[in-house]
């Protein structure tokens, strides 16, 4: 099955976290399966807090990206239509909650799950959590809306 960032249009795909054109990004693919959305990420050595554990912001990051990638896939599925399709639903982080639970070890891959809490017009609330070895190790919630017609238009612009 197709990650959701792999339809985004090129426009769209240079997000640090989800953008498959940003090679110096995280480029996190998020999978729908119509009742949530995984996504798995290894850090890196150098994604260290201190040694033996991952650091924090780049958690923060996984959360929030795959909070939106979550946003897009669901809005796309209730409103019956094809990920990736224009009008675009794309979506931006209005609010980002993140608890750490206890610390997350370096080395093994990281599961991110992502559910919809609510979906309502152009919001989208998105519970995500970061699993590891079988453990939940940090708990999130994304509220994410739906980019603006007059933000997109800017960047879908080709003249
Ligand atoms: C980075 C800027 C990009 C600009 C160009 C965008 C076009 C491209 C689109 C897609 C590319 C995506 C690239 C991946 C992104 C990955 C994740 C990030 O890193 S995103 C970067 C960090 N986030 C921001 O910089 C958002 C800055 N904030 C805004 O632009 C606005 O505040 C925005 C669009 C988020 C909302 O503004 P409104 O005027 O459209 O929203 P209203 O109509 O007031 O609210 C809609 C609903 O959302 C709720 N809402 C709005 N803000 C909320 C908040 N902070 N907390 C809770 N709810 C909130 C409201 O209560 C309302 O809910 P009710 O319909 O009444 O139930």
């Amino acid at each position: 099955m197709n990650a959701i960032q792999d339809t985004y249009p090129d426009e769209l795909s240079h997000c640090y976290g989800c953008g498959r054109l940003n090679p110096d990004g995280l480029q996190i693919k998020s999978v729908w399966n119509g009742n949530e959305a995984i996504a798995r990420f290894t850090p890196r050595p150098y994604h260290t807090a201190v040694p033996g554990y991952v650091y924090g912001g780049l958690l923060a990051s996984l959360i929030d990206c795959h909070g939106t990638g979550t946003a897009a896939a669901a809005a796309y599925a209730a409103a019956g239509r094809e990920p990736g399709t224009a009008p675009y639903l794309r979506f931006l982080t209005a609010s980002l909650r993140v608890n750490f639970l206890k610390p997350t070890p370096l080395g093994p891959e990281l599961i991110i799950h992502g559910r919809v809490k609510e979906l309502a017009g152009r919001k989208v609330v998105v519970e995500a959590w970061i699993e590891v070895d079988g453990e939940t190790t940090v708990q999130g919630e994304v509220v994410a809306v739906q980019a603006p017609d007059h933000m997109l238009a800017n960047l879908l612009r080709r003249d």
